[in-house]
């Protein structure tokens, strides 16, 4: 049986039991204010000055926006309208895409599953469903994606190989505000591309529950639309503030891999998703990562007389230890620091 929320939910007018966090994990009632100050960069600026906007603001707060970014509005309004389709599809239609246990099947597969990786196993649930597939190349893996509504891979397709160009230009940025060799960030450490759809119904009370823990990222480079509709939240010097929802703009934010690779000048900033009772809020999330076998290590042009402060590991055995600690961007750090 599928336990997705946007099935059941719309019904349910209290908040069962299994999806109450902790109160030290809850939103609670209390006003969060709104970021005044995650900068929001403008791309028909000059090159010179976006690099250092962009390099100060993944220092600062591992986060930004973005417009004039180059993707056509049309196309993420179409992109979020299928999307959003997609989860007001009649239930047995769902039902016979939705895993119950995602961590059996392969990783690099299309899988529509609720809460966090393993619903199974755990105690409370995020009040989330999620819709996630591979998408680069995209004709190797285009035919593993849902095939409703009609449109869902046209639209999809489009604007995953929109927003891959747009993060390769992202990286190409941040490359020269690094002062990485150019080309730095080439198709090892950037041959994966995961789109990751998030589906977060209204609730009843928003206060007791999340649609996403507090995580960073572990890939290189997300780049979401969140449409219009608030709920994305980041830690910033212990306290969470919101990321307001511009309409069309991008929220870039940067991943684990690229804290790493930049010895930790650049920083992977914790954030998580809070619902409301109003409306269904969806957010489209690509995630740019390296290819599985990669080894990812500090650049040693990054390190000037500094010693690495991480060590070397491969991707795919950071996602494996990123499971074991449920994203905790800390004991993350921890495993993979040099210790003086
Ligand atoms: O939906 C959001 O606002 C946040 C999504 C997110 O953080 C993620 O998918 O990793
Ligand atoms: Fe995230």
């Amino acid at each position: 049986m599928a336990n997705l929320v946007s099935s059941w939910s719309k019904t349910t007018q209290i908040l069962p039991e299994n999806y109450i966090f902790p109160v030290d994990e809850r939103p609670g009632s209390g006003e969060v204010p709104l970021c005044q100050n995650i900068p929001l960069i403008d791309l028909s600026a000059t090159r010179s000055q976006t690099v250092q906007e962009i390099l100060h603001a993944s220092q600062e707060f591992g986060f930004f926006q973005v417009i004039h970014h180059g993707v056509s509005e049309d196309l993420i309004d179409d992109t979020m309208k299928v999307v959003q389709e997609f989860f007001n599809l009649p239930d047995d239609y769902k039902e016979k895409l939705y895993s119950i246990d995602p961590t059996k099947l392969p990783t690099r597969s299309c899988r529509l599953y609720t809460s966090g990786s393993s619903y199974a196993y755990e105690k409370i649930h995020l009040w989330r469903d999620n819709l996630r597939h591979p998408c680069h190349p995209l004709d190797k893996w285009v035919h593993s994606w849902p095939q409703e509504p009609a449109k869902y891979r046209d639209f999809v397709g489009k604007y995953s190989l929109e927003v891959r160009e747009f993060s390769l230009r992202m990286l190409d940025l941040i490359c020269e505000g690094l002062g990485l060799e150019p080309g730095y960030f080439g198709e090892e450490l950037t041959g994966g591309q995961l789109m990751s759809i998030n589906h977060y119904p209204r609730c009843p009370d928003p206060s007791l529950t999340l649609g996403l823990s507090k995580h960073a990222d572990p890939n290189l480079i997300t780049v979401l639309s969140q449409g219009r509709v608030y709920g994305l939240q980041i830690f910033k010097d212990g306290q969470w503030l919101g990321v307001e929802p511009l309409h069309h703009a991008f929220v870039v934010n940067i991943g684990q891999q690229l804290q790493i690779i930049s010895n930790g000048r650049l920083r992977s900033a914790e954030h998580r998703a809070v619902t409301n009772s109003t409306e269904d809020r969806t957010t489209i999330v690509s995630f740019i990562n390296p290819s599985p076998d990669t080894i990812i290590e500090p650049a040693t042009s990054t390190l000037d007389s500094n010693a690495p402060r991480f060590r070397p590991f491969k991707f795919k055995d950071f996602l494996k230890v990123y499971e074991e600690k449920k994203g905790d961007a800390e004991a993350m750090i921890e495993v993979y620091k040099i210790k003086p």
